[in-house]
Parts: C-alpha cells; structure tokens; sequence
C-alpha cells in the first residue's frame, strides 16, 4: 500500500514513511493510493468480534506491509489495555433508533486516544527502525494536545510541541496538557485561535529546512494514520446495527467525519455521514450554500470544535474531484489566497450524495444536553451536545439508526455541563492527576517565527 499526495506533486510513500512525514511535502495530505474494500460479507463477519480484531483488520489493509501483522497486533492490544470500556466504542441506546457512539473511554476520555494511543505506540516502533529523532507539532483547541502529550510523553527520541489557543480551551483541557510530567513535552499556548496554531504548524512545513533538520511531523488530524485508526469505529458501529447507520459527527478539522468516508469507501455500510457544527459554522454552509468560506473562530460552549479551517475537507474535496490533484491544488491556492472557495454544482452534488450538515448554536447545545438528562438520566458533554441537537432535528423519510458520536467526557466541561442541567459531573480517577499538578506552559504571539525559534532552542541545541 501506497500513499499519495492530494496536491499530486509529491513522490509515493509507504504508510510508515507517511505516518513519520505527517504532512505531504508538496503541503497536501496522504491518501492511499487506491482504497482497499471489504466485502458485505467481510464486514458483516464483524458483528461479535471485539473491536481489537477489527482494527487489525481495517488497519492491516491500509498499513500494507510498513508493520507486521504481529507488530500491528501487539500496538493495538496495548493501545486499548488502559480503556475502561473493554468494547472501546460502545453503542449506546438513548431513543429509538438513535444511539450514542462512546469514543471517550481512552486516558484522556476524548475520541482522540482511540487513534493516538496506537499511532504513539507505531511512531516508536517507525523510529526504532530508523534509528532516528522526531519533533511532533500538534495544534489543539483542547483534545489532541492532551491525546497525543498521553500517546508519545516520555518516548525516546521524540520531542512532543503543542500549540493551544490561550484562554481557548477549557480548565480541565488546559490542566490535561499543563501539568504532564514529561521532558520530552512543550507546551505553548498562543495569544490567537485554534486556526491561528494550525496555520503555525502548515507554515513550518512549508519551511522545508527546517522541517527536515528537527524531522518535523504531524498527529493531528492531517497524518492519514489518524483517520485509518478513526475509521475503525465506524466498521463496528455498521456490523453490530446489521444496516448502513446514519452518523451524525460533531466536527471542527473534518478529521472524524472524513474517517466516516474513508470506512465508507472500504466498503462500511453508511447511509449519511452528518456534519454537526457549532456556530463556528463554515463546514455547515459549504454543504448547505456551495461556500467554503472562513471567519474568526468565535468562542463556544463547544471549545473543540472552534474552528473556520477545517483541514480535511481538502481529502473529502480531492475524492467529489475524482481524485484530481492539479484541481485540488488550484483549490487550495484560491482558498489561502481569498479564505472563500465556491463549490461547482457537479462538486456540490458530490458531496452531498454523502454528506449533509446542520449547525447548532449555544442555547440548541445547552438544551440537547438537558433533554437528554431528562430522558435518559445520562450527562452528555457539549460537542456530544452539537451532535445530538442536529439529531432531534433529523427529518427522516425512512426508518434508519441514528448514530452520534459521542466524542468526550462530560467531565471535561463542567461548567457547560453545569449550566444545562445543574449537575456537575463526576471526575474520573484518570482526570484527578491532572487536576493537582503543577502546570508548564510557554506563552506567545501567534508567530511561526517565535515557534520555530523555540523548538528550535530545544531540538537543535547541542
Ligand atoms: C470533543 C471533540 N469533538 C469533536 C471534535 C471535532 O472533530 P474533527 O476535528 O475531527 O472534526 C473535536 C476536535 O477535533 C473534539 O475534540
Ligand atoms: N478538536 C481538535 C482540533 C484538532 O483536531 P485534529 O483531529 O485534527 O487533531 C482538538 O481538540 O485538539
């Protein structure tokens, strides 16, 4: 298996090359080559099987021969060792027909840990192998940072930088980060949005020396090795219905539903993905006006999801193309250039034979989520909220299970939690560490030139 540039100007790789490159040189993102596919049959097999089977299996096609199977195996049983759900996705029934995805069992109860716990565990092996050093540099607005600080903190050989919007993202988001006891992590918080860190960490990409001198890579969302890991949930979630769900995807990167059309190009049975957004609504109006157009990140009770530059869209754009790179690159170039895009009618219509979107404001969060602690007596956290107040919207013309994703703990956002339902949520024994520690954090101006200079204070020093 071979992976290829969306903007098409750069060589093809392995899936271990492109996992320690992050991004593609030519400033697009890995795609495979060709989609490998399951059969009807492969994926009704699934149904029972516990969710480490199917990960090696979904994760194996794409992986090709970078790991061995054994190799393979072992990351993934390790990685899912510390989930305090054994079935690690869980569905469960809030109405009829419509279910919560749980992704939020992992160490730092967010979705990111089912893919950085293996990806962390495949970056070292990668390096061992090659004997070499890298730097990670992960943009936050409030998740991955602690995902991947609890994937790669205290690996050899791997420095861990970690750009967050200050006063972005919330305490317990903060503290999670803040307060790692590693060496080898670095957290800088930047006076700007989540968009304004991403931007940083493409920027410093595209300074190709470098890039090459500290070996640069990327565990957001934009490393293809996290939507492999991130597809392998929505194999589960199809076999164990027995019929192609609705998903509804609380989004901000694209990351998350982008693995839904990735599963759904290997063969997973998907009747819709459904794009959930906050009033940080750009993805909602491209799919519903033909616009891609971005703004200022405005602050939400969903702070995760603060974001105008949805980075995988481009994935999703390059597939309604036919995979045309010299049209994507073009794309891309206009949309850096005006921050808006015009989608065709034929691209358009593409899109949205897969994907449809609604956004939900504050006051629709906060009222998702107390309707669902009436209803139900569970606490859900306020992306999970975005998710499901587009879910009670759904005007369905046929009988078909809704799935939310359910992509964070409510812990992790007291207060919005709080406001809702007045209940506070319980903290977990994983959370209280981080609520103690003592907390580490460099704090700058939004410039790539300041980040660099600190990584490269750290990385290069003699
Ligand atoms: C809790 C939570 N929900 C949803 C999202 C949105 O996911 P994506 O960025 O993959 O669209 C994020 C951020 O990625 C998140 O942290
Ligand atoms: N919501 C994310 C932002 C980055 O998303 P990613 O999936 O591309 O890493 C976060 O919480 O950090």
């Amino acid at each position: 298996m071979r992976y290829l540039s969306t903007r098409g100007q750069s060589p093809l790789i392995s899936f271990a090359d492109m996992l320690l490159a992050g991004l593609a040189p030519d400033g697009g993102l890995y795609l495979p080559e060709a989609w490998p596919r399951f059969t009807p049959d492969e994926v009704a097999a699934f149904k029972g099987k516990p969710y480490q089977d199917v990960a090696e299996a979904v994760m194996g096609r794409l992986i090709g021969d970078s790991f061995s199977a054994d190799e393979l195996k072992a990351d993934i049983a390790s990685a899912y060792a510390s989930f305090t759900d054994p079935r690690i996705a869980p569905l469960v029934a809030i109405g009829p027909d419509l279910y919560l995805m749980e992704l939020f069992h992992g160490p730092t109860l967010a979705f990111k840990d089912v893919a950085l716990q293996i990806l962390g565990r495949l970056f070292a092996r990668a390096l061992k192998r090659q004997g070499g050093r890298a730097t990670v540099l992960a943009a936050t607005s409030g998740d991955t940072g602690s995902a991947a600080i609890a994937a790669l903190g205290g690996l050899e050989n791997i420095e861990v930088f970690v750009l967050h919007p200050k006063g972005r993202v919330s305490e317990v988001q903060r503290r999670q980060m803040t307060t790692a006891p590693y060496a080898n992590v670095h957290n800088i918080a930047i006076e700007g949005t989540f968009d304004d860190a991403q931007g940083i960490v493409k920027a410093l990409f595209a300074e190709t020396d470098f890039a090459k001198a500290v070996s640069l890579t990327a565990v957001n969302s934009i490393n293809f090795a996290r939507i492999a890991a991130q597809a392998v949930y929505y194999f589960t979630a199809a076999a164990e219905l027995g019929t192609a769900p609705l998903f509804v995807v609380p989004t901000g990167n694209f990351g998350d539903v982008f693995a839904g059309e990735a599963a759904w190009r290997m063969g997973a049975p998907v009747d819709k993905l459904w794009v959930a957004t906050n009033s940080n609504d750009i993805m909602a109006r491209a799919l519903n006006e033909g616009v891609y157009e971005a703004g200022r990140a405005q602050p939400t009770l969903s702070p995760s999801m603060d974001i105008q530059v949805a980075s995988n869209f481009e994935r999703a754009l390059f597939e309604a193309s036919g995979r045309d790179a010299a049209w994507t690159r073009e794309q891309m170039a206009t949309f850096a250039a005006d921050k808006s895009l015009t989608l065709s009618p034929p691209i358009l219509a593409d899109l949205r034979s897969r994907y449809a979107a609604m956004r939900a404001d504050d006051a629709e969060t906060l009222a998702a989520i107390a309707q669902v602690e009436r209803e139900t007596g569970r606490l859900i956290d306020p992306h999970t909220g975005v998710a499901v107040a587009a879910a009670f919207n759904l005007k369905l013309s046929k009988k078909v299970p809704v799935v939310v994703l359910s992509t964070a703990h409510p812990a992790k956002f007291p207060d919005a939690v709080n406001q809702a339902t007045s209940r506070i949520p319980e903290v977990p024994p994983r959370l209280k560490a981080a609520l103690e520690g003592e907390e580490n954090c460099h704090v700058t101006a939004a410039e790539k030139g300041l980040v660099r200079g600190l990584i490269e204070a750290i990385v290069l020093r003699p």
